[in-house]
């Protein structure tokens, strides 16, 4: 095949990027951001204030275009003096390194294409490459798949299982927030098969702003305010993003039962799983466990495997990117309860995503991340 023009550009940024990055550092990437407004998107300029090298260029609103990013997030002001929202507009967001879309599902695959093809990389908060076969997302996400054509070239951005696919990506997918904390807690037993891999049981509550800033009976204060309650039972969206991930890991198709609950909180993903020991495995005690854990996520910046029998708090991990992890074993029992605790909007979204443009980018992969939770 013809080394395209296009390919050459690609390749010319990319092999910058990655010089600058070794030189150790006053590389500034810049950022375009698709959906600004959102949860997500003020979560991501958060996160990018202090970002040692990235810059925000280009933020876009169709509602609030025109408005300064600080007058209408007040936390950012004297972060972005000058920056305003503005309408989507390709040929500027193309000018980008990377751009992030925050947006909800359906407008990266309408969009994709045109920026990688201008040597811009993206990096997409929504599901919309999440799931490896387009038929199935369609049938999930009930529209057809817009991109399907891009599928094969996505990496599903979890860092931990797939840093050096990241590495030189030019799409990535993050992943959604219910699957990172559902993979995290699962992935060491089910790499290492100690596990029976059908009745898995993810018990999972999530904060409110889940379901993002849009106006919903369901997020109104008088309704999630002090109450909560189950959705979706076995049939959230999640379900196969979830299944793809944890069957990966197992070699084999897995067996889950996923309930999302909303509970009366802002932010916080609480993982609850129930796995049970196979065979052999039986005969593994609580450090052999315990140690599999630690091995496996040794050296993870972003996952905190704590002592066993713990209680990881959502407040924990309030505003960072962290995953923690905790591991009991009922009475002894063939049964293991694994609790896994993120931020939705960090680990579970935001900060994920930058986690991801700092090892595309080759940065150090905790550049701007580095910080601890918010207690109380
Ligand atoms: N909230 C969370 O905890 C998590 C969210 N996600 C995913 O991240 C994405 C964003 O979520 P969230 O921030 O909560 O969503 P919000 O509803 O809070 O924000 C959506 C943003 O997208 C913009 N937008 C909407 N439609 C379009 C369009 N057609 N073209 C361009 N921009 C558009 C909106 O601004 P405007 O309409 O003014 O253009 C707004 O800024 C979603 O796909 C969500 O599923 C993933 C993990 C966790
Ligand atoms: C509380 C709440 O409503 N949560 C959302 C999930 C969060 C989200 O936005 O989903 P993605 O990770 O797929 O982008 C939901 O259940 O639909």
């Amino acid at each position: 095949m013809a080394y395209s023009n296009r390919n050459f550009v690609y390749h010319l940024r990319l092999i910058k990027s990655y010089f600058a990055g070794q030189a150790g550092g006053d590389v500034v990437i810049k950022v375009g951001i698709v959906g600004g407004t959102g949860y997500t998107g003020v979560e991501l300029l958060r996160l990018l204030a202090i970002h040692p090298q990235a810059r925000v260029d280009v933020i876009t609103s169709r509602s609030e275009a025109g408005m300064p990013v600080d007058e209408m997030y007040p936390n950012l002001r004297g972060h972005y003096p000058g920056l305003v929202f503005s309408e989507p507009d390709t040929a500027r967001l193309a000018a980008c390194d990377v751009v992030f879309f925050a947006t909800p599902h359906g407008v990266a695959h309408a969009l994709a294409a045109e920026l990688l093809n201008a040597g811009t990389r993206v990096i997409d908060l929504s599901a919309d490459f999440r799931i490896r076969d387009a038929d199935e997302w369609a049938c999930w996400y009930g529209q057809p798949h817009g991109a399907p054509e891009l599928l094969p070239e996505a990496v599903y951005g979890l860092p931990e299982v797939a840093r050096d696919k990241i590495r030189d990506a030019r799409l990535i997918a993050v992943p959604g927030c219910y699957p990172t904390a559902v993979q995290l807690g699962l992935i060491p037993l089910l790499e290492a098969g100690w596990v029976e891999p059908q009745g898995i049981i993810a018990d999972c509550k999530s904060g409110v702003s889940g379901a993002g800033r849009g106006a919903k009976v369901g997020s109104l204060f008088c309704e999630a305010g002090e109450s909560m309650k189950a959705y979706s039972v076995g049939n959230h969206r999640h379900h196969p993003e979830i299944t793809q991930g944890l069957s990966d890991a197992a070699g084999q198709s897995v067996g889950l039962t996923f309930v999302p609950h909303l509970t009366p909180m802002i932010r916080g993903i609480h993982a609850t799983l129930y796995v049970r020991l196979n065979g052999n495995s039986l005969k593994r005690n609580d450090v052999e466990l315990q140690q599999l854990y630690e091995a496996r996520y040794k050296g993870e910046p972003c996952v905190d495997v704590m002592s066993w029998q713990s209680c990881p708090e959502t407040r924990s991990v309030r505003g960072a990117n962290v995953c923690r992890i905790a591991l009991h074993r009922p009475q002894g029992s063939d049964l293991l309860v694994i609790l896994s605790v993120i931020d939705n909007l960090v680990k579970g979204a935001s900060g994920q995503a930058v986690q991801n443009m700092n090892i595309m980018f080759g940065l150090e992969e905790s550049a701007g991340l580095a910080f601890p939770g918010l207690m109380p």
